[in-house]
């Protein structure tokens, strides 16, 4: 016999959890573990004993495209450019949704997910440079 209760009544309605894409990310890959990583470990990419990266260089577009594939994925956000590498099996929303912006400006897809998120913290330690006409600060976050 075909139930017909109204949709909410008597069972749960979706909460936002189920709505969400969120993943469950592994023990060890939480928000608070890669913020702990980065201040312990370079994840820039470059040589552990290596200078820091110049965070003000100016990647051409050409140059940020090459860098594309899960194993070295670099994005622009905001004007600028962060070696997403490392963070990819921390990210909440899953590895596979961030194909789409590697080697790209991801801004716009960035906050049309998660405006709210502020990507410029979780992300200051993978820095590698800055995107074409990039005219913002030039401090070191
Ligand atoms: C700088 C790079 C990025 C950082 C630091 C970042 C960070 C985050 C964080 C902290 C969350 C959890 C949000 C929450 O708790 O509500 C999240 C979720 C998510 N992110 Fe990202 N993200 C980045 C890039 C992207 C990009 C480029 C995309 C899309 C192509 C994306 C798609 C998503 C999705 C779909 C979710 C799940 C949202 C949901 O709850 O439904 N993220 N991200």
């Amino acid at each position: 016999m075909p139930d017909e209760r109204p949709a909410s009544a008597g069972t749960h309605a979706m909460t936002s959890a189920q709505a969400s894409s969120r993943i469950v990310v592994r023990p060890g890959y939480s928000q608070m573990d890669w913020l702990r990583r980065t201040k312990r470990e370079r994840v820039d990419g470059g040589d552990a004993d290596a200078k820091p990266l110049d965070a003000s260089r100016v990647i051409s577009l050409e140059e940020l495209a090459t860098h594309a594939t899960v194993n070295d994925c670099w994005i622009g956000l905001r004007g600028k450019v962060y070696n997403l590498t490392a963070y990819v099996e921390y990210h909440p929303g899953g590895a596979a949704v961030l194909e789409e912006a590697f080697g790209k400006d991801a801004t716009a897809l960035f906050d049309k997910y998660h405006k709210y998120v502020n990507g410029e913290y979780i992300m200051r330690a993978t820095r590698v440079g800055v995107m074409p006409g990039y005219v913002g600060d030039s401090d070191s976050d």
